[in-house]
């Protein structure tokens, strides 16, 4: 068996859909300074989004699609995993980025049987809480929010920029309460050190609020759908504002690669947390210049036929592609 300090380290980030995730792992990478560092992204929905915005080599980032990483990948990332620190030259550090609707505490038998096995050392389970979006929660889904932060070691109370220092205030005492072993840390960006997640000892074993029965059996609290469709072409930017103008309560999160018939070569990234969205340039990767976009809401008020023929107004030019 692998010695302990030869195991790769391994962190695990969680977060509410759109709370930061992808945003923390791209701040990880940009401080790891030559070192290699293995990406495993897990999307829900048909189309990896995230695969896309994380900001390293495409053979350095797995996608964990069809699914989420919670209900249906364990094996499938177990096995991953073992095969990279085999490798001759393994990574420095593996960071796994769970779906926004998966339960932190599903990981867990996962991370047990790679350690047991030495292939890995399970550094920090991080947990990104969007304080913004928190403020408008109905009061189940904040419990929820809650109750999966506490699970963690480190709960990066991000999007600060956005919230009044007594909102800010309520949050951490909430955690406080549920999460007295956990380390807060406001942020903006997810703007936190390396040095902070790597290395960090997990304090995680010692919290006792996780019940037996969602670690066995994790459950999502709720059902969620999505719809995505991904194709050459390119859009009507009014039409597609006003399109992204009536999602808000209609889904939770959207995302979006997108191209505009007014600047083709362009390529833009839309995000729709809650009822906050942005545009802006798409980062540059190495991925592929198809329009890619992806809505996710609650299975109960989710109506993907309507959502896909008020997209298919938005679009100005189709060249081929497909959708789910
Ligand atoms: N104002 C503000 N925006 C932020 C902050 N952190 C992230 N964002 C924005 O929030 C949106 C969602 O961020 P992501 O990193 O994609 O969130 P995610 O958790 O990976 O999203 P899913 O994987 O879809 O669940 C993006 O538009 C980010 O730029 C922050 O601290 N402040």
């Amino acid at each position: 068996m692998p010695e302990a300090a030869a195991r790769v380290p391994l962190i695990t980030i969680g977060g509410f859909l759109g709370a930061g995730k992808t945003t923390l792992v791209n701040q990880i990478l940009g401080q790891a300074g030559g070192q290699r560092i293995v990406v495993f992204v897990n999307d829900f929905g048909a189309i990896n989004i995230d695969y896309d915005l994380v900001q390293t080599r495409d053979a350095d980032r797995i996608s964990l699609k069809n699914g989420c990483v919670c209900c249906s990948l364990n094996d499938d990332f177990v096995e991953s995993v073992v095969g990279f620190v085999k490798q001759t030259e393994s990574p420095d550090a593996i960071v796994v980025e769970a779906s926004g609707i998966a339960d932190p505490r599903a990981l867990d038998s996962s991370l047990a049987m790679l350690e047991t096995a030495g292939m890995v050392r399970s550094d920090a389970k991080l947990y990104v809480l969007d304080a913004a979006n928190f403020q408008d929660l109905e009061f189940d889904d904040a419990e929820t929010i809650i109750d999966h932060a506490a699970v963690n070691d480190i709960v990066l109370m991000n999007k600060s920029d956005l919230v009044q220092p007594e909102a800010r205030r309520k949050i951490n005492d909430l955690l406080a309460e549920a999460a007295p072993y956990s380390q807060v840390v406001e942020t903006v960006n997810c703007d936190i050190a390396i040095d902070m997640v790597f290395g960090a000892a997990p304090v995680s074993s010692k919290i006792t609020k996780s019940s037996g029965n969602e670690l066995q059996t994790p459950q999502h609290a709720k059902t969620y759908q999505s719809w995505s469709c991904e194709f050459d072409g390119l859009l009507d930017r009014e039409k597609f504002e006003v399109f992204a103008m009536s999602l808000p309560g209609k889904c939770l999160r959207a995302k979006g690669i997108l191209r505009f018939s007014d600047a083709p070569e362009e390529p833009q990234l839309f995000n729709l947390v809650g009822y906050r969205a942005t545009v802006e340039p798409k980062p540059r990767t190495e991925a592929s210049a198809l329009i890619r976009f992806v809505v996710i809401g609650l299975a109960e008020t989710f109506d993907a036929a309507t959502l896909e023929a008020s997209f298919a107004q938005v679009v100005s030019e189709k060249r081929n592609g497909a959708s789910d």
